[in-house]
């Protein structure tokens, strides 16, 4: 494709750390990345945050969900109204439940109100198909992560790990022509990352999270905690695999008898071996991990993933991304693949059976 099918997309991703909300603008033609454009931040308010945290867990109907997805739709009515020339826009939601072996996917919001807000058509509900189709229904940014690779003008193995609420992890050989091509990918979520020690320093100490890492730093890892941690069967599960944000509900209470920095330190300790034991699964050797979302900022994590990946560990601003913003920019791009009619998923990023393209659009006055 030519540069002139290239279209100024806008994406927006809440994710499961529910700060608020990201949005970031990227002209595509939903293969290759050829600019990038403005990005903002709404933060939920505390308010709003009670709200959607009451909401977790649950699905469509039950008491909560309505008023989350309310809250959903005016944070980001808000946050991409001060957005100009976009011509489509990736909404991915809220997470409030994800069992797709189960019941299945569940992100709060209508991609519907949006597109008559906004007056854009919006492409949404990017997990349900890949559900359908025996898929994970996540991790959905590893094809943007491809893209990324191609754009920085990667030659050998790399691999991307975001660091969220939850961590997922995508290997790939940019030598290969698309995401989708056997043997390009590999991608999975490899378990809690910083919604724990969110957690931890919400309860003990009405924090938001550990600045920095500064508290971890000054702890003692608990062994048998994180042992204990590491014996926990999604461990063991073959990838492609996918998780909740509330998947480990054991972890809060195995550190309950810890002091605050112990606690702290296990926790992170425990991210830090979650991604080191999934790089155990990677196809081949790779020359880095860069790394993105809010867990780069949090020394005492990166120092933990580095001292265990046998590759040099850097942010993803190394290589000229923006790791705030990723995967705002991921749900942009696969607004476009979606509107091309590109798959966005394939059998070696979420487990679906073939090469899948989610999401449904909804346009204004339909
Ligand atoms: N300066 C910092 N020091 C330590 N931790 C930080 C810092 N900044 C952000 N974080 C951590 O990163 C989290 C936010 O990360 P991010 O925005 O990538 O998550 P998310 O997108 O909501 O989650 P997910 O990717 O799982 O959906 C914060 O809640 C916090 O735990
Ligand atoms: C169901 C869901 O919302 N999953 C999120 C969550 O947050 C991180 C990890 O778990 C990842 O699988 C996914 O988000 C990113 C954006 C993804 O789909 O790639």
């Amino acid at each position: 494709m030519a540069r002139t099918d290239a279209v100024w997309a806008l994406g927006a991703m809440s994710g499961t750390s529910l700060d608020g909300v990201d949005g970031a603008m990227i002209l595509t033609d939903g293969e290759r990345i050829f600019d990038f454009g403005h990005t903002a931040y709404r933060a939920y308010s505390e308010a709003e945050r009670e709200v959607i945290r009451a909401a977790l867990g649950r699905w469509p109907g039950e008491v909560g969900v309505e008023a989350a997805a309310e809250v959903v739709e005016t944070a980001h009515a808000a946050l991409l109204a001060l957005f100009r020339g976009a011509e489509l826009v990736g909404f991915h939601g809220q997470t409030l439940a994800h069992d797709p072996d189960g019941q299945g996917t569940h992100q709060a919001g209508s991609g519907a109100v949006l597109a008559e807000v906004l007056g854009l058509p919006v492409v949404w509900d990017f997990r349900s198909a890949d559900v359908g189709m025996g898929g994970q229904g996540a991790p959905l940014a590893p094809f943007y992560h491809f893209a990324c690779a191609k754009w920085i003008g990667a030659q050998a193995p790399l691999a991307f790990v975001n660091l969220g609420g939850v961590s997922n992890l995508t290997w790939l050989d940019p030598s290969r022509p698309a995401p989708e091509t056997p043997g390009a990918c590999l991608a999975f979520d490899t378990g809690p990352a910083n919604a724990p020690v969110n957690d931890l320093m919400r309860a003990r100490l009405g924090l938001d999270h550990d600045e920095g890492g500064a508290l971890a730093a000054e702890g003692r890892v608990d062994a048998a905690v994180l042992d204990a941690f590491l014996t926990h069967p999604y461990f063991f599960r073959m990838p492609p695999k996918s998780l909740d944000r509330n998947d480990f509900p054991g972890l809060p209470k195995a550190v309950a008898g810890l002091s605050d920095a112990d606690a702290a330190a296990t926790l992170t300790a425990a991210a830090a071996a979650s991604v080191i034991r999934g790089a155990e699964h990677f196809p081949a050797p790779v020359e880095r991990l860069l790394v993105t979302g809010g867990g780069r900022h949090n020394r005492t994590l990166m120092a933990m993933i580095a001292q265990g990946m046998g590759c040099p560990v850097q942010p993803v601003e190394a290589v000229g991304l923006d790791g705030d913003m990723l995967e705002a920019q991921a749900f942009a791009y696969l607004a476009v693949r979606v509107a091309r009619g590109l798959p966005t998923s394939c059998p070696a990023t979420t487990g679906a059976r073939v090469a899948v393209g989610g999401g449904q659009i909804s346009r204004p006055d339909a």
